[in-house]
This record gives structure tokens, sequence and C-alpha cells, in this order.
């Protein structure tokens, strides 16, 4: 199978000379999807935008970063032609980043902006294909008879919805989705969730997502990469993210986690009240 994200000796330091990620070489093949765990500070955000070229590495680590075989960033230096080798990707934020005032439907179709002339994206002038697809694209994700609404005055989850939607439309092949559901409802949180395993699944996209949950990433996710303080503590199945490696990534308060229960819970059981069900706890307040 073709390596769809390809990272390698990637490190970055912030002018502050915090260390945000260290030595990182990993990659991803295309289809896979991929959840990334870790604490508060953990460096999950970073990772994700260096891989789509937002942030540039260290130059002196010499680190890269490729999206299907093109040049992402290297050296610390971003592509040169990184607008194209972005319109293979999606970036799902925590904060949805649509334009509350526009409507749903014009926010999604921003997704195909790479693909039409300049006049068309300053004018927002879509035909009426673009606009078929924008809807369809809507009524994958479940919302589709919001399409004219203002994006504010949707929900959180729906705004998120509407977030993917534009990703699908797009054409991305790798959708990188920042804690996605962070600021979601346990419902809302399943649909979205939902939503990346259906596009993973029926568009064979490659999929990789920011989670602080890790009974969801070990639903979802066939392979979960777990980060501590910038480093890759754990790459491998999700099911293998067992008490010794929770202890590896959390250390001493790890103990305390583990003698609350070993019962992955199901992202259905964290809607329900289990108190001091720890597998559903976000990993922020464990850390
Ligand atoms: N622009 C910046 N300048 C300086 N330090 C930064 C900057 N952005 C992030 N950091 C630091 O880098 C580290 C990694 O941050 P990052 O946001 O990637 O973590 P995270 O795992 O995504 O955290 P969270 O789960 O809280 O979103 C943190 O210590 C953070 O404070």
């Amino acid at each position: 199978m073709k390596n769809a994200i390809e990272i390698d000796s990637l490190s970055k330091t912030f002018s502050s000379g915090k260390k945000a990620l260290q030595n990182i070489s990993l990659s991803i093949q295309a289809g896979e999807m991929v959840a990334l765990i870790g604490a508060s500070g953990s460096g999950k955000s970073t990772l994700l935008r260096h891989m789509a070229g937002l942030m540039v590495g260290d130059k002196a680590a010499a680190g890269s970063v490729t999206v299907h075989g093109r040049n992402v960033q290297k050296n610390g230096k971003v592509a040169k032609d990184i607008r194209s080798v972005r319109s293979d990707i999606g970036f799902v934020f925590q904060q949805f980043n649509l334009v509350g005032r526009l409507p749903v439907i014009v926010n999604v179709l921003t997704g195909t902006l790479h693909r039409v002339p300049m006049w068309r994206s300053l004018m927002r002038w879509f035909s009426e294909k673009e606009k078929a697809g924008g809807i369809e694209a809507l009524r994958r994700v479940g919302i589709a008879e919001c399409w004219a609404q203002r994006a504010s005055t949707l929900s959180g989850g729906q705004q998120q919805r509407a977030a993917i939607a534009r990703a699908m439309v797009q054409g991305a092949k790798v959708v990188l989705a920042d804690e996605p559901i962070a600021s979601l409802d346990p419902e809302s949180s399943r649909k979205v969730m939902d939503i990346l395993a259906r596009i993973n699944r029926e568009d064979k996209c490659t999929v990789v997502v920011s989670l602080h949950q890790v009974n969801v990433a070990i639903k979802y996710c066939p392979r979960t990469i777990a980060l501590h303080h910038g480093v890759v503590v754990y790459d491998g199945p999700s099911a293998g993210l067992t008490p010794a490696v929770l202890r590896g990534l959390y250390g001493a308060e790890a103990d305390d986690i583990l003698s609350l229960g070993d019962h992955i819970s199901s992202l259905e059981d964290k809607a329900k009240p289990v108190p001091n069900r720890i597998w559903a706890v976000p990993l922020t307040r464990v850390a």
C-alpha cells in the first residue's frame, strides 16, 4: 500500500524555547484511520499543523513531511507549491473555522476554491454542478436541510459536520482533524466520528484525528500514535493501549487511573453517567 503521509526527523522548537516535537519519524498508509492521542500540550495540534504545512519544523533538524509523495516541507521550509499540495489535504479544526455570516453552502463550497479561477473565487460564483456537489456532501453528513442557513445559526455539532462536508467537496485525499469532538456533546461527537469513519471507509480517505479520549480512539481507529512531551511513545494497534502502555504515557498517575477499572467504555456508554469509569475521562484530566 502507498504511503499517504511520511514524516522524517521532524522537530519543532518554538521561539519560547519549548520543544513541541522531538525527532518524529513515522509513516501513514493511504486509507488508514489513525488516532493521535496525548495529554494537553503533548504536541498533537503542532504535529497535525506540520503535516498540513501550516507550521514548519526546525531547520537544524533537517526534517521533512511529504503527503502522497509530494513535499509539504523540508529543512524548515514549506514547499513552494504548498497551495497545490494542500488541495489534497482537508483540515478540520476544533472550532470549525466556518464564516458565521455566510450560508452553510457557501462555506462548504469554499472547499472547491482551489479548483476554480480567481475571479470566480472572488465573486463566490459557483456552478449548478458545484452547488449540487455541496448539497450532496451536506446530505452525506446529515444536514442538507440547513444549506441556506447562516453557518452561525448551526449547533456546534452541525458546524463540525459542515466543516467535514467542506473537506469532502475539496476532494481531499487526506483529512487531518484536530480535536474535532473536543467541544461537542457525546451524541454530536458520535455523529462526527461516524462521519470521519465513513469518509475513510467509503471515500478511501486517509484520516488522522487527534483525540483526548482513549476509548474513542479504540472504538474508531485501528491504529493510535501517542505523544508525550512531543515524543512518539506509542505507535501501534489501538487495542494495544494496555495499562502498561498507559503507565508509560502517564507515569505514576496511571496507577490511580487503573485502580478505578479496566472497562473500555463505548462512546454511547460515555453519554451515561458512569462514576469513575476512567477510560471515558479525557486524558487532560489525568495527565
Ligand atoms: N505558538 C506557540 N508558541 C509557543 N509554544 C507553543 C505554541 N504553540 C504550541 N506551543 C506549545 O507547544 C506544546 C504543544 O502544543 P500543542 O497545542 O501541539 O499540544 P496539544 O497536544 O495539541 O494540546 P491540547 O490537547 O491542549 O490541544 C505545548 O506546550 C504548547 O504550549
